[in-house]
């Protein structure tokens, strides 16, 4: 689904991400850890797309396109989607069309995914304007629900969610990788997409693993990746150890 292959970034002058190898294959949720500052936002916005992240080496490669060099809409129509750490407000468009435009010309009710999401009383808002942390997570995961992409990129999912939200958070993002979106029954365009998702998620607190499958997890340190195991056993270790023990591991 997704391959990165010796891939440096600079951002300004700086170089934020040096040899950077990475596969995650359809239907597998890959875990990012890695301390302040390392660089996982900027590998996933450099995946995204997002100027001003340039590519001095190495392929990205999705679905086996190469994406390199494409524009960010066009890496959006082929499937890849993201939660934001900080999403920007968007003053002038309210949550209800941002989610009708997600959708495109799939079918989806709009009622039907924020109820779910228990956003109803928010949609006419214009998109994350005087939302809490919580309901600014929930936003973008109906937008991500509408847009139903292959690949979902996730920031920190679960930073400024309190833990009882953190379980419907989960089952939205289970909602979108496992299940496709729930569809108004009268409705007859669209197809309900069985296709396997992918995802890369972002998490410090490691909260989200109650929540979502985890087939592996990789550790981002000071711009490489540096280890790839079991999700769990690595939070284990960042918890007892540290991050610098945890990469200097040889286990
Ligand atoms: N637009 C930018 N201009 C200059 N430096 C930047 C820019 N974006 C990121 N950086 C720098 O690149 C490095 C990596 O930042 P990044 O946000 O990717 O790290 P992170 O691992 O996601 O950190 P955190 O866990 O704190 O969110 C940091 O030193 C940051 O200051």
């Amino acid at each position: 689904m997704l391959l990165i292959e010796e891939l440096k970034v600079e951002v300004g002058d700086k170089e934020i991400l040096q040899n950077v190898n990475l596969h995650v294959p359809p239907g597998e949720t890959h875990i990012l850890f890695g301390p302040n500052g390392s660089g996982k936002t900027s590998l996933m916005m450099t995946i995204m797309g997002f100027s001003g992240y340039r590519i001095t080496r190495g392929k990205i490669t999705f679905k086996g396109e190469d994406v390199t060099h494409m524009p960010l809409h066009e890496r959006a129509r082929l499937g890849i989607g993201v939660l934001f750490q900080r999403p920007p407000t968007i003053n002038g468009l309210t949550t209800r069309r941002m989610v009708e435009l997600c959708a495109g010309d799939r079918c989806v009710d709009v009622d039907q995914l924020s109820s779910h999401l228990q956003f109803d009383n928010f949609l006419e808002r214009d998109v994350n304007h005087n939302l809490s942390g919580g309901e600014i997570k929930r936003s973008e995961m109906l937008q991500l629900m509408a847009q139903e992409p292959d690949m979902v990129l996730l920031d920190e999912p679960e930073s400024g969610v309190d833990l009882e939200s953190i379980a419907l958070l989960g089952e939205s993002i289970n909602t979108v990788l496992n299940r496709g979106i729930k569809r108004n029954p009268s409705c007859q365009k669209g197809i309900i997409s069985e296709k396997p998702k992918s995802a890369l998620v972002i998490t410090h607190t490691g909260h989200i693993l109650d929540y979502i499958t985890a087939d592996r997890g990789q550790v981002l340190y000071k711009g490489q990746l540096r280890c790839s195991r079991n999700a769990r056993e690595i939070l284990k270790w960042i918890h007892e150890y540290g991050y610098e023990e945890c990469v200097g591991c040889t286990v």
